[in-house]
């Protein structure tokens, strides 16, 4: 934590764009011009592809970039076992699959030198890293700035800060993000992360499937939701052994199990790129909610960021979906969500202030998990406000939730089964739903 690091932060530069074929040089004529893979990269720079899907996969989906480096990344010693911490991966066996509907405070407050990796806590998840698919929910809570640089071979992380601002340091250059704004560390992309206030809390999906992208329109038209142009990805940045020498413990994810090595040089030392499979962060509020405008309650796909599509059209490996500020004008409409039993499996999470399906008990920091056809809506005392209320226009604007919606039921970790911070009797809220049925006769 440093106010350099908050002004450098704050005066960061950015690319626009979602999927773009970016290009960002640190060193004027460090990208090669016409060509990848010249037979002397400018500047005597290595050139190097980082493919984030398979070479052959069609051009729409198809993600890389090309990396000038003052060192290759093949130039690194062997990588050992070090422990995993409080990181779990798929597949997820060690408990049942549990049924119940499931709520948790916050993560008890870490120890005083915890860093982004150290304080990453895995709650769940399904699917299997070693195939790529599926998905995984981790918290973390941070109070110290990363020395060392990690990667996930895993699966791309979607990071959702809660409380405390971000520098990202990564291979592309710097990103920030602070509560309110999601950062995507794309799979196999190194980076460290550097505190900007006192502690750093938030959440993490980590996605094994298909990149991120951004949702078909369909009937909605060319624009709206998240628009491609509010994401920014970074200008190149380079960190140099001449300025900052090494050693660099470098930690690597790798099919569930955390690998180290000490590298004599930092890993963060690509001087241009070009490329679309690239680090960016979004301000969930430039999303353009769209709802309804006569009756009922949209369902809340009308809400999704970004998904991570699978083999079947229309289902997501997982979706990540924001209930953002917004006018509700609902005629004759039950307006916040409905009672409702899902395929999907829904984890919750909350960056600020309330969710309009609840009246306590769901707080920034925690979540709540409600999975595969388990019965969930709105609580007691939310039905019975909403039941009751008058139907003018009315703005959501004191909060700020999302949700991880995924294909699979989510399996939890022992850790989160039986974490002190589950909450007991969640099942309580909904509790008191009288009987009102009255047969006319
Ligand atoms: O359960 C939830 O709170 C998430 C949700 C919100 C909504 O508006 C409609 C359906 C749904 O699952
Ligand atoms: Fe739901």
């Amino acid at each position: 934590m440093s106010g350099d690091a908050r002004k450098t932060a704050e005066g960061l530069a950015y690319l626009s764009g979602f999927g773009n074929e970016h290009a960002s040089e640190a060193v004027a004529g460090a990208l090669p011009e016409g060509r990848n893979s010249p037979q002397r990269a400018p500047l005597g720079l290595y050139a190097e592809q980082l493919s984030g899907t398979a070479f052959t996969e069609p051009r729409a989906h198809n993600r890389r970039s090309w990396l000038y480096r003052i060192r290759p990344s093949a130039a690194h010693p062997a990588f050992t076992r070090s422990g995993n911490g409080t990181i779990r991966t798929a597949p997820f066996n060690q408990a049942v699959p549990d049924p119940n509907r499931l709520r948790w405070n916050p993560l008890p407050v870490p120890g005083p030198a915890t860093d982004f990796v150290e304080g990453l806590w895995t709650l769940g998840g399904n699917g299997d890293a070693t195939q790529r698919t599926g998905m995984a929910v981790h918290l973390y809570h941070a109070t110290a700035s990363m020395d060392r640089v990690f990667s996930d071979a895993d699966g791309e992380l979607l990071i959702v800060p809660e409380r405390g601002g971000l520098l990202l340091r990564t291979e592309f250059g710097l990103l920030h993000a602070e509560p309110g704004h999601v950062a995507l560390i794309p799979r196999g992309v190194r980076f460290r992360v550097q505190l900007l206030d006192e502690d750093a809390r938030g959440y993490v999906c980590e996605n094994y499937g298909a990149p991120f992208q951004l949702p078909d329109l369909g009937p909605i038209g060319a624009n709206g939701l998240a628009n491609a142009r509010d994401f920014r990805a970074p200008v190149a940045a380079y960190e140099d052994d001449e300025s900052t020498p090494g050693p660099v413990e470098v930690v690597n994810k790798f099919c569930g199990n955390l690998w180290t090595a000490e590298y004599d040089h930092s890993p963060l030392d690509v001087v241009a790129w070009h490329g679309n499979h690239v680090p960016y962060v979004y301000d969930l509020r430039r999303f353009n909610v769209i709802g309804s405008i006569s009756y009922d309650h949209p369902d809340p796909s009308i809400f999704t960021v970004l998904t991570s599509p699978s083999d079947t059209p229309g289902l997501a490996g997982v979706d990540f979906v924001v209930f953002a500020p917004r006018w509700l004008v609902g005629e004759d409409t039950f307006r916040p969500p409905y009672f409702h039993r899902n395929v999907m499996s829904e984890y919750m999470g909350l960056i600020e202030g309330a969710y309009d399906a609840k009246a306590e008990g769901f707080v920034p920091g925690g979540g709540s998990l409600h999975n595969m056809m388990s019965a969930h809506g709105p609580d007691r005392e939310t039905f019975d406000r909403a039941s009751a209320a008058e139907l003018k226009p009315q703005r959501i604007d004191d909060g700020l939730a999302f949700m991880f919606e995924t294909r699979w039921p989510v399996t939890l970790t022992p850790q989160a089964a039986r974490a002190e911070h589950l909450q007991p009797g969640y099942d309580d809220v909904w509790q008191g739903l009288e009987r009102h049925f009255r047969p006319l006769h």
